[in-house]
Protein backbone atom coordinates (compact mmCIF):
# COMPACT_ATOMS: atom_id res chain seq x y z
CA UNK A 1 0.00 0.00 0.00
CA UNK A 2 1.08 3.53 -0.24
CA UNK A 3 4.47 3.29 0.50
CA UNK A 4 5.26 6.30 -1.46
CA UNK A 5 5.01 8.96 1.94
CA UNK A 6 6.88 11.93 1.21
CA UNK A 7 7.24 14.80 4.52
CA UNK A 8 8.85 17.83 4.34
CA UNK A 9 9.14 20.34 2.50
CA UNK A 10 10.41 18.12 -0.42
CA UNK A 11 6.48 16.85 -0.01
CA UNK A 12 4.52 19.55 -2.78
CA UNK A 13 7.88 19.65 -5.07
CA UNK A 14 7.65 15.72 -5.71
CA UNK A 15 3.95 15.96 -5.69
CA UNK A 16 4.38 18.89 -8.84
CA UNK A 17 6.90 16.48 -10.48
CA UNK A 18 4.18 13.26 -10.17
CA UNK A 19 1.61 15.41 -11.90
CA UNK A 20 3.91 16.69 -14.93
CA UNK A 21 4.32 12.81 -16.28
CA UNK A 22 2.53 12.13 -19.24
CA UNK A 23 0.17 9.37 -17.62
CA UNK A 24 -1.30 12.34 -16.05
CA UNK A 25 -4.29 13.74 -18.32
CA UNK A 26 -5.91 15.86 -16.07
CA UNK A 27 -5.15 17.12 -12.62
CA UNK A 28 -8.61 17.58 -10.06
CA UNK A 29 -8.10 19.03 -6.71
CA UNK A 30 -10.87 18.46 -3.74
CA UNK A 31 -11.29 21.04 -1.61
CA UNK A 32 -13.46 21.96 1.35
CA UNK A 33 -14.15 25.61 2.11
CA UNK A 34 -11.70 26.03 4.82
CA UNK A 35 -8.87 24.52 3.05
CA UNK A 36 -9.94 26.51 -0.41
CA UNK A 37 -8.86 29.80 1.43
CA UNK A 38 -5.95 28.47 3.84
CA UNK A 39 -4.32 25.54 2.19
CA UNK A 40 -4.53 26.15 -1.62
CA UNK A 41 -2.34 29.48 -1.76
CA UNK A 42 1.01 26.78 -0.81
CA UNK A 43 -0.22 24.35 -3.05
CA UNK A 44 -0.93 26.27 -5.89
CA UNK A 45 2.81 26.99 -7.27
CA UNK A 46 2.71 23.52 -7.51
CA UNK A 47 -0.12 22.58 -9.54
CA UNK A 48 -0.37 23.00 -13.48
CA UNK A 49 -1.93 25.85 -14.66
CA UNK A 50 -5.17 23.71 -16.24
CA UNK A 51 -6.72 22.40 -13.18
CA UNK A 52 -9.55 22.07 -11.53
CA UNK A 53 -10.74 22.92 -8.22
CA UNK A 54 -13.35 20.70 -6.82
CA UNK A 55 -15.37 22.40 -3.61
CA UNK A 56 -17.73 20.74 -1.21
CA UNK A 57 -18.70 22.13 2.42
CA UNK A 58 -16.10 21.82 5.81
CA UNK A 59 -16.78 18.97 8.42
CA UNK A 60 -18.20 15.70 9.33
CA UNK A 61 -21.55 15.94 8.63
CA UNK A 62 -20.79 16.65 4.78
CA UNK A 63 -18.70 13.11 4.57
CA UNK A 64 -21.39 11.75 2.88
CA UNK A 65 -22.78 10.11 -0.40
CA UNK A 66 -24.13 13.80 -1.30
CA UNK A 67 -20.76 15.32 -1.26
CA UNK A 68 -19.40 12.49 -3.65
CA UNK A 69 -21.96 13.40 -5.73
CA UNK A 70 -20.89 16.93 -5.95
CA UNK A 71 -17.00 15.58 -6.80
CA UNK A 72 -18.68 12.96 -9.29
CA UNK A 73 -20.53 15.04 -10.60
CA UNK A 74 -18.07 17.55 -11.29
CA UNK A 75 -15.73 14.70 -12.84
CA UNK A 76 -18.60 13.86 -15.33
CA UNK A 77 -19.23 17.65 -16.12
CA UNK A 78 -15.27 17.77 -17.23
CA UNK A 79 -15.57 15.14 -19.01
CA UNK A 80 -12.72 13.18 -16.58
CA UNK A 81 -10.99 10.41 -17.83
CA UNK A 82 -9.60 7.51 -16.19
CA UNK A 83 -6.01 9.19 -16.70
CA UNK A 84 -7.21 12.10 -14.59
CA UNK A 85 -5.85 12.56 -10.99
CA UNK A 86 -7.96 13.99 -8.04
CA UNK A 87 -5.41 15.78 -5.39
CA UNK A 88 -7.57 16.11 -2.55
CA UNK A 89 -6.18 18.55 -0.27
CA UNK A 90 -7.37 18.70 3.22
CA UNK A 91 -7.81 17.03 6.87
CA UNK A 92 -9.08 13.37 7.15
CA UNK A 93 -12.94 14.23 5.95
CA UNK A 94 -11.60 15.62 2.25
CA UNK A 95 -9.05 12.42 1.67
CA UNK A 96 -11.23 9.84 3.26
CA UNK A 97 -14.11 11.46 1.11
CA UNK A 98 -11.58 12.27 -2.10
CA UNK A 99 -10.00 8.58 -1.52
CA UNK A 100 -13.61 6.91 -1.80
CA UNK A 101 -14.62 8.91 -4.67
CA UNK A 102 -11.71 8.47 -6.71
CA UNK A 103 -11.88 4.52 -6.35
CA UNK A 104 -15.82 4.80 -7.86
CA UNK A 105 -15.33 7.05 -10.25
CA UNK A 106 -15.42 5.26 -14.09
CA UNK A 107 -14.29 2.33 -11.67
CA UNK A 108 -11.23 4.00 -10.17
CA UNK A 109 -9.21 6.92 -11.12
CA UNK A 110 -5.63 7.70 -9.49
CA UNK A 111 -5.92 9.96 -6.08
CA UNK A 112 -3.26 11.46 -4.23
CA UNK A 113 -3.03 12.74 -0.33
CA UNK A 114 -2.09 16.36 0.32
CA UNK A 115 -3.33 16.18 4.51
CA UNK A 116 -3.42 19.66 5.73
CA UNK A 117 -4.60 18.61 9.33
CA UNK A 118 -2.55 17.10 12.01
CA UNK A 119 -5.26 14.13 11.93
CA UNK A 120 -5.16 13.46 8.08
CA UNK A 121 -1.02 13.69 8.25
CA UNK A 122 -0.20 10.93 10.98
CA UNK A 123 -3.21 8.67 10.04
CA UNK A 124 -6.03 9.60 7.76
CA UNK A 125 -4.23 9.97 4.81
CA UNK A 126 -1.75 6.86 5.52
CA UNK A 127 -2.94 3.23 4.75
CA UNK A 128 -5.21 3.53 2.25
CA UNK A 129 -8.86 3.37 4.45
CA UNK A 130 -11.03 5.52 2.20
CA UNK A 131 -15.46 5.83 3.34
CA UNK A 132 -18.11 8.20 4.06
CA UNK A 133 -20.65 8.07 6.54
CA UNK A 134 -23.87 6.86 6.08
CA UNK A 135 -27.06 6.56 8.13
CA UNK A 136 -25.11 8.38 11.17
CA UNK A 137 -22.54 5.32 11.31
CA UNK A 138 -19.08 6.50 10.99
CA UNK A 139 -17.37 5.25 7.48
CA UNK A 140 -19.75 2.73 7.44
CA UNK A 141 -19.21 2.93 2.69
CA UNK A 142 -15.55 2.70 1.92
CA UNK A 143 -13.53 0.50 0.18
CA UNK A 144 -9.50 -0.20 0.94
CA UNK A 145 -7.67 1.80 -1.87
CA UNK A 146 -4.34 2.84 -2.01
CA UNK A 147 -3.41 6.30 -3.40
CA UNK A 148 -0.91 7.17 -5.72
CA UNK A 149 1.41 8.96 -3.19
CA UNK A 150 1.08 11.11 0.57
CA UNK A 151 2.77 14.48 0.56
CA UNK A 152 2.98 15.53 4.00
CA UNK A 153 3.57 19.30 4.63
CA UNK A 154 3.97 19.97 8.14
CA UNK A 155 3.99 23.99 7.21
CA UNK A 156 0.13 23.29 6.75
CA UNK A 157 -0.70 23.17 10.38
CA UNK A 158 0.62 26.80 11.07
CA UNK A 159 -2.68 27.86 10.06
CA UNK A 160 -4.73 25.13 11.95
CA UNK A 161 -6.82 25.93 15.02
CA UNK A 162 -5.53 24.03 18.40
CA UNK A 163 -8.61 22.44 18.93
CA UNK A 164 -7.85 20.41 15.49
CA UNK A 165 -4.27 20.15 16.19
CA UNK A 166 -5.23 18.51 19.72
CA UNK A 167 -7.72 16.08 18.32
CA UNK A 168 -5.07 14.85 15.61
CA UNK A 169 -2.82 14.24 18.64
CA UNK A 170 -5.21 11.80 20.18
CA UNK A 171 -4.09 9.50 17.20
CA UNK A 172 -0.54 9.76 17.86
CA UNK A 173 -0.98 8.87 21.66
CA UNK A 174 -3.29 5.87 20.38
CA UNK A 175 -0.05 4.75 17.99
CA UNK A 176 2.13 5.02 21.55
CA UNK A 177 -0.27 3.18 23.57
CA UNK A 178 -0.43 0.20 21.04
CA UNK A 179 2.77 0.33 19.87
CA UNK A 180 5.38 2.27 21.83
CA UNK A 181 6.20 2.62 25.09
CA UNK A 182 8.88 4.47 25.29
CA UNK A 183 7.21 6.97 22.93
CA UNK A 184 3.97 7.24 25.35
CA UNK A 185 6.14 7.78 28.57
CA UNK A 186 8.57 10.05 27.11
CA UNK A 187 5.88 12.36 25.79
CA UNK A 188 3.65 12.09 28.56
CA UNK A 189 6.32 13.82 31.26
CA UNK A 190 7.38 16.21 27.90
CA UNK A 191 3.63 17.57 27.26
CA UNK A 192 1.72 17.94 24.23
CA UNK A 193 2.62 21.10 22.80
CA UNK A 194 6.20 20.67 20.39
CA UNK A 195 8.07 22.86 18.11
CA UNK A 196 8.86 19.85 16.12
CA UNK A 197 5.76 18.31 14.78
CA UNK A 198 7.79 17.20 11.66
CA UNK A 199 9.22 14.50 13.79
CA UNK A 200 5.86 13.43 15.69
CA UNK A 201 4.31 13.14 11.99
CA UNK A 202 7.41 11.03 10.88
CA UNK A 203 7.14 8.72 13.89
CA UNK A 204 3.88 8.22 13.67
CA UNK A 205 3.21 7.42 9.86
CA UNK A 206 6.02 5.13 10.17
CA UNK A 207 4.28 3.28 12.91
CA UNK A 208 0.99 3.09 11.34
CA UNK A 209 2.49 2.21 7.75
CA UNK A 210 4.27 -0.65 9.76
CA UNK A 211 1.24 -2.34 11.26
CA UNK A 212 -0.78 -1.03 8.08
CA UNK A 213 1.99 -3.11 5.46
CA UNK A 214 1.22 -6.66 8.31
CA UNK A 215 -2.79 -6.58 7.06
CA UNK A 216 -3.65 -4.13 5.14
CA UNK A 217 -7.41 -5.18 4.72
CA UNK A 218 -7.74 -5.44 8.55
CA UNK A 219 -8.16 -9.17 8.81
CA UNK A 220 -6.04 -9.15 12.18
CA UNK A 221 -2.99 -6.74 13.07
CA UNK A 222 -4.21 -4.07 11.75
CA UNK A 223 -7.40 -3.84 13.95
CA UNK A 224 -4.87 -2.42 16.77
CA UNK A 225 -5.41 0.96 14.79
CA UNK A 226 -8.62 1.09 15.55
CA UNK A 227 -7.86 1.09 19.56
CA UNK A 228 -10.40 3.86 21.24
CA UNK A 229 -12.57 3.93 18.23
CA UNK A 230 -15.42 1.14 19.11
CA UNK A 231 -16.36 3.67 22.43
CA UNK A 232 -15.08 6.64 20.22
CA UNK A 233 -17.01 5.96 17.27
CA UNK A 234 -20.37 5.17 18.91
CA UNK A 235 -19.90 8.52 20.52
CA UNK A 236 -19.11 10.57 18.07
CA UNK A 237 -21.68 9.29 16.01
CA UNK A 238 -24.33 9.83 19.15
CA UNK A 239 -23.21 13.42 19.37
CA UNK A 240 -23.07 13.92 16.01
CA UNK A 241 -26.88 13.39 16.47
CA UNK A 242 -27.40 15.94 18.55
CA UNK A 243 -26.76 19.07 17.15
CA UNK A 244 -24.17 21.69 18.98
CA UNK A 245 -22.53 18.84 20.96
CA UNK A 246 -20.72 17.27 18.30
CA UNK A 247 -17.14 15.95 19.03
CA UNK A 248 -14.21 16.16 17.03
CA UNK A 249 -13.28 12.58 15.94
CA UNK A 250 -9.76 12.74 18.01
CA UNK A 251 -11.60 13.88 21.08
CA UNK A 252 -14.56 11.18 20.44
CA UNK A 253 -11.04 8.41 20.37
CA UNK A 254 -9.20 10.62 23.40
CA UNK A 255 -12.30 8.94 25.28
CA UNK A 256 -12.67 6.24 23.69
CA UNK A 257 -9.36 5.18 24.91
CA UNK A 258 -9.38 5.95 28.34
CA UNK A 259 -13.30 3.87 28.61
CA UNK A 260 -11.11 1.24 26.11
CA UNK A 261 -8.42 1.10 29.05
CA UNK A 262 -10.77 0.90 31.92
CA UNK A 263 -12.58 -1.99 29.99
CA UNK A 264 -8.61 -3.41 29.69
CA UNK A 265 -8.63 -3.21 33.65
CA UNK A 266 -11.86 -4.86 34.02
CA UNK A 267 -9.92 -7.98 32.23
CA UNK A 268 -6.81 -8.14 34.05
CA UNK A 269 -4.66 -7.28 31.11
CA UNK A 270 -3.81 -3.51 32.13
CA UNK A 271 -2.92 -2.51 36.07
CA UNK A 272 -4.88 0.20 37.81
CA UNK A 273 -1.45 2.34 37.87
CA UNK A 274 -0.94 2.12 34.16
CA UNK A 275 -4.89 3.56 33.61
CA UNK A 276 -4.03 6.12 35.75
CA UNK A 277 -1.13 7.23 33.89
CA UNK A 278 -3.22 6.99 30.68
CA UNK A 279 -6.02 9.24 32.04
CA UNK A 280 -3.97 11.41 33.68
CA UNK A 281 -2.13 12.32 30.44
CA UNK A 282 -5.83 12.49 28.46
CA UNK A 283 -7.13 14.67 30.55
CA UNK A 284 -3.77 16.92 30.76
CA UNK A 285 -4.57 17.35 26.97
CA UNK A 286 -8.58 16.80 26.37
CA UNK A 287 -11.91 18.41 28.55
CA UNK A 288 -13.96 15.74 29.16
CA UNK A 289 -16.76 15.20 26.80
CA UNK A 290 -20.09 16.04 27.83
CA UNK A 291 -22.92 13.67 28.41
CA UNK A 292 -25.61 12.11 31.41
CA UNK A 293 -25.54 8.82 32.84
CA UNK A 294 -29.19 8.49 31.21
CA UNK A 295 -27.23 8.72 27.44
CA UNK A 296 -24.56 6.11 27.92
CA UNK A 297 -26.93 3.06 26.51
CA UNK A 298 -28.13 4.91 23.44
CA UNK A 299 -24.48 5.82 22.99
CA UNK A 300 -23.25 1.97 23.58
CA UNK A 301 -25.75 0.93 20.88
CA UNK A 302 -23.51 2.66 18.08
CA UNK A 303 -21.07 -0.17 18.77
CA UNK A 304 -23.36 -2.86 17.33
CA UNK A 305 -22.14 -1.67 13.83
CA UNK A 306 -18.75 -1.35 14.67
CA UNK A 307 -16.68 -2.93 11.50
CA UNK A 308 -14.79 -5.30 13.85
CA UNK A 309 -17.45 -6.97 15.02
CA UNK A 310 -18.28 -10.63 14.28
CA UNK A 311 -21.87 -11.50 14.35
CA UNK A 312 -23.41 -10.01 17.39
CA UNK A 313 -20.15 -9.76 19.14
CA UNK A 314 -18.35 -6.65 19.26
CA UNK A 315 -14.87 -6.86 18.92
CA UNK A 316 -12.49 -4.24 20.84
CA UNK A 317 -9.10 -4.03 20.61
CA UNK A 318 -7.36 -3.17 24.42
CA UNK A 319 -4.21 -2.61 26.10
CA UNK A 320 -2.06 -5.55 27.62
CA UNK A 321 0.03 -3.06 29.03
CA UNK A 322 0.94 0.38 28.08
CA UNK A 323 2.72 -0.13 24.33
CA UNK A 324 0.95 -3.38 23.54
CA UNK A 325 -2.59 -3.05 21.70
CA UNK A 326 -4.26 -6.78 22.02
CA UNK A 327 -7.53 -6.91 19.49
CA UNK A 328 -10.74 -9.33 18.69
CA UNK A 329 -11.60 -8.93 22.49
CA UNK A 330 -15.18 -9.21 22.91
CA UNK A 331 -17.00 -7.09 24.78
CA UNK A 332 -21.23 -6.54 25.40
CA UNK A 333 -23.04 -3.66 24.62
CA UNK A 334 -23.32 -3.76 28.73
CA UNK A 335 -19.74 -3.11 29.65
CA UNK A 336 -19.51 -0.15 27.04
CA UNK A 337 -22.01 1.77 28.98
CA UNK A 338 -20.09 1.07 32.27
CA UNK A 339 -17.51 2.25 30.75
CA UNK A 340 -18.75 5.38 29.57
CA UNK A 341 -20.22 5.95 33.37
CA UNK A 342 -17.03 4.84 34.68
CA UNK A 343 -15.69 7.95 32.57
CA UNK A 344 -18.25 10.43 33.36
CA UNK A 345 -17.81 10.34 37.31
CA UNK A 346 -13.87 10.85 36.17
CA UNK A 347 -13.15 13.87 37.55
CA UNK A 348 -10.84 15.85 34.81
N1 LIG B 1 -8.82 6.84 6.82
C1 LIG B 1 -8.28 6.76 8.00
O1 LIG B 1 -7.43 5.91 8.29
C2 LIG B 1 -8.68 7.75 9.05
C3 LIG B 1 -7.91 7.87 10.21
C4 LIG B 1 -8.30 8.80 11.17
C5 LIG B 1 -9.44 9.59 10.97
N2 LIG B 1 -10.13 9.47 9.82
C6 LIG B 1 -11.28 10.35 9.56
O2 LIG B 1 -10.79 11.68 9.46
C7 LIG B 1 -11.84 12.58 9.77
C8 LIG B 1 -11.34 13.69 10.68
O3 LIG B 1 -10.29 14.35 10.03
P1 LIG B 1 -9.83 15.80 10.51
O4 LIG B 1 -9.70 15.81 11.97
O5 LIG B 1 -8.69 16.18 9.68
O6 LIG B 1 -11.13 16.68 10.20
P2 LIG B 1 -11.54 17.64 8.98
O7 LIG B 1 -11.16 17.06 7.70
O8 LIG B 1 -12.97 17.95 9.23
O9 LIG B 1 -10.65 18.93 9.25
C9 LIG B 1 -10.85 19.66 10.42
C10 LIG B 1 -11.16 21.13 10.13
O10 LIG B 1 -9.95 21.81 9.83
C11 LIG B 1 -10.07 22.53 8.60
N3 LIG B 1 -8.73 22.54 8.05
C12 LIG B 1 -8.08 21.53 7.44
N4 LIG B 1 -6.79 21.85 7.24
C13 LIG B 1 -6.63 23.11 7.69
C14 LIG B 1 -5.51 23.97 7.77
N5 LIG B 1 -4.29 23.59 7.40
N6 LIG B 1 -5.69 25.19 8.29
C15 LIG B 1 -6.92 25.58 8.72
N7 LIG B 1 -8.01 24.80 8.71
C16 LIG B 1 -7.86 23.57 8.19
C17 LIG B 1 -11.10 21.77 7.83
O11 LIG B 1 -11.70 22.58 6.86
C18 LIG B 1 -12.07 21.36 8.93
O12 LIG B 1 -12.92 22.44 9.23
C19 LIG B 1 -12.95 11.77 10.39
O13 LIG B 1 -13.99 11.64 9.46
C20 LIG B 1 -12.30 10.43 10.66
O14 LIG B 1 -13.24 9.38 10.61
C21 LIG B 1 -9.79 8.57 8.87
O1 LIG C 1 -6.19 2.93 9.68
C1 LIG C 1 -6.90 2.26 10.43
O2 LIG C 1 -7.03 1.04 10.29
C2 LIG C 1 -7.64 2.89 11.54
O3 LIG C 1 -8.46 2.25 12.17
C3 LIG C 1 -7.35 4.33 11.83
C4 LIG C 1 -8.45 5.04 12.58
O4 LIG C 1 -7.83 6.11 13.30
C5 LIG C 1 -9.48 5.72 11.66
O5 LIG C 1 -10.35 6.51 12.43
C6 LIG C 1 -10.25 4.81 10.73
O6 LIG C 1 -10.97 5.57 9.79
C7 LIG C 1 -11.28 3.97 11.47
O7 LIG C 1 -11.76 3.03 10.58
P1 LIG C 1 -13.08 2.20 10.82
O8 LIG C 1 -12.81 0.96 10.03
O9 LIG C 1 -13.24 1.93 12.28
O10 LIG C 1 -14.19 3.01 10.28
ZN1 LIG D 1 -9.32 7.49 14.07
Amino acid sequence: MDNSVIIGPEALPALAELLQRPAVSRVFVLVDGNTARQCLPLLLPHLPADYKLIEIPAGEEYKTLASCDTVWGELTAQHADRHAVLVNLGGGVVTDLGGFAAALYKRGIRFVQVPTTLLAQVDASVGGKTGVDFQGYKNQLGVFQAPAGVFIAPKFLETLDPRQLKSGYAEVVKHWLIADADAFNTNRRLGWLTDDWTSIIRESVALKQRIVASDPLEAGPRKLLNFGHTVGHALESYLLTQPGREALHGEAVAAGMVCESWLSVQRGLLSAEELDKIETFIFSVFDKLDFVTLETNAIAEFALQDKKNAGATINCTLLEGIGHGVYDQPVTVAEIAESLRYYHRLQA
